[in-house]
């Protein structure tokens, strides 16, 4: 489902209603809610209003348990980290044990070795289907997600959870959750707004099929499972 907003305000307060009916559903039905959040610039303001009146104290944040889809391979307080920012924006602000908070970070081990023990954790800490109850994605104006990037191996990682690879347009390593796993969770949301993401969305959403150029293709097309809010700019040619 595509959910288009002229205000951005009103964009990000129905991704926080929608965001605290997960919440509620999954620790009603089993007891916690295991969410995956996403970095780049576009989640800050779904994040602020998370950790304010009312949407903070409509979420049991104690049965929350936080883990990130993708990573820029950094450390927590590079300003590169996602961590970073939703640490700044959210999660500082919550009262969530910082034992449910699991960066995609660590001192003193590769970056293939480190994903290979976050698909150990996801797997003792997910549903026994293997699935977030929530994964919250952006996209980038070039059509990635999560570290989904153009042209690159991991957009045919179909056995790992977890996926490590140097992105050399980046000069760095990325860490992400692969193409299975993000489309097994029980709900997406995706949030990309302004004029410079019209294009991506445009092939992402109506293009044809091109998933190598456009790997947010490779997200679920159909079905109430994921839901985009785009505001009007990056709605333009839609
Ligand atoms: O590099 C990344 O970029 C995408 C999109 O970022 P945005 O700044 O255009 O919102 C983001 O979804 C991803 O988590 C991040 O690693």
């Amino acid at each position: 489902m595509v959910r288009k907003f002229n205000d951005l305000q009103q964009l990000n307060t129905e991704a926080a209603e929608l965001f605290v009916r997960a919440a509620q559903t999954a620790i009603a039905q089993h007891g916690r809610f295991t969410v995956a959040l996403t970095g780049g610039t576009s989640p800050a303001g779904l994040y602020r209003l998370l950790a304010s009146s009312p949407y903070r104290d409509q979420v049991r944040w104690e049965q929350v348990y936080i883990f990130w889809g993708d990573e820029r391979w950094v450390p927590l307080d590079d300003e590169r980290s996602n961590a970073q920012m939703a640490f700044e924006t959210l999660l500082s602000h919550v009262p969530i044990p910082q034992s449910q908070i699991f960066p995609m970070w660590a001192d003193g081990i590769s970056p293939d070795d480190f994903a290979r023990e976050y698909e150990q954790l996801l797997r003792l800490h997910l549903s026994s289907e293997g699935s977030f109850d929530l994964v919250l994605l952006g996209m980038g104006a070039d059509g990635h997600t999560a570290s989904w990037f153009p042209h690159t191996g991991v957009l045919h990682e179909y056995d790992k959870w977890v996926a490590a690879y140097y992105l050399n347009a980046q000069d760095m390593y990325r860490i992400t959750l692969t193409v299975p796993l993000v489309n097994r969770a029980n709900q997406i949301i995706v949030i990309a707004y302004g004029a410079n993401k019209a294009n991506a969305l445009y092939e992402v959403l109506r293009g044809e099929r091109n998933a190598e150029q456009y790997p947010a293709q490779l997200l679920p097309t159909t079905g109430d499972r994921i839901t985009w809010f785009v505001d009007e700019a990056a709605a333009e040619k839609i």
